[in-house]
């Protein structure tokens, strides 16, 4: 059975998430989705949806096996209990492919990484929805 590990903030579902749950699946048999925690998401806004209706969401999309959300600490906690075969990475997640397998290695993890492309669609992006949304419903 060979595990792979997504990782994400998955705010305002949309057809890139899909997409790249999809292609992740595609690299192995179980598919195991950590949803960041609100207070690890620090590189961008605070996310729109709570974490645990983010986590539901996440949880009943087709490709997703198991979804659980992140712990605070660390990171590789989760990834140590799972024991995945493949962490893939997204087009825009700021995880450079080299640093996390060095930081797996260093840490006795087996898992490889591999990096998803990007889904092409006019509105496939939280913070363009965000951004639609106030555009159309703020205007006067
Ligand atoms: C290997 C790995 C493990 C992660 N584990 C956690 C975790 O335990 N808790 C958490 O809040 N975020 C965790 N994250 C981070 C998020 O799920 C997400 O990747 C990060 O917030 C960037 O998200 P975004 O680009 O989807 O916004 C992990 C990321 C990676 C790559
Ligand atoms: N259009 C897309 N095509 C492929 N993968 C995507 C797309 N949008 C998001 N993803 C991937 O889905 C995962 C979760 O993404 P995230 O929650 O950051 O959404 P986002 O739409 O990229 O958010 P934001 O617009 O706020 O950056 C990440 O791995 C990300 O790379």
């Amino acid at each position: 059975m060979r595990r792979v590990v997504a990782t994400g903030t998955f705010d305002l579902l949309h057809p890139g998430h899909l997409f790249y749950l999809e292609e992740s699946k595609k690299l192995g048999d179980e598919l195991w989705v950590i949803v960041a925690r609100d207070v690890n998401v620090r590189h961008k806004p605070q996310p729109i949806i709570p974490q645990e209706q983010r986590l539901a969401m996440v949880r009943a999309l087709k490709p997703v096996d198991h979804a659980r959300l992140g712990v605070e600490g660390d990171i590789f906690d989760p990834i140590r209990e799972i024991d995945p075969d493949v962490i893939t990475l997204g087009f825009n997640q700021f995880f450079k492919e080299d640093d996390l397998k060095r930081a797996l290695q260093e840490r006795g993890l087996r898992a490889d990484v591999a990096r998803i492309g990007r889904y092409e669609g006019p509105l496939a992006s939280s913070s363009q929805i965000v951004g639609r949304i106030l555009e159309e419903r703020t205007r006067r």
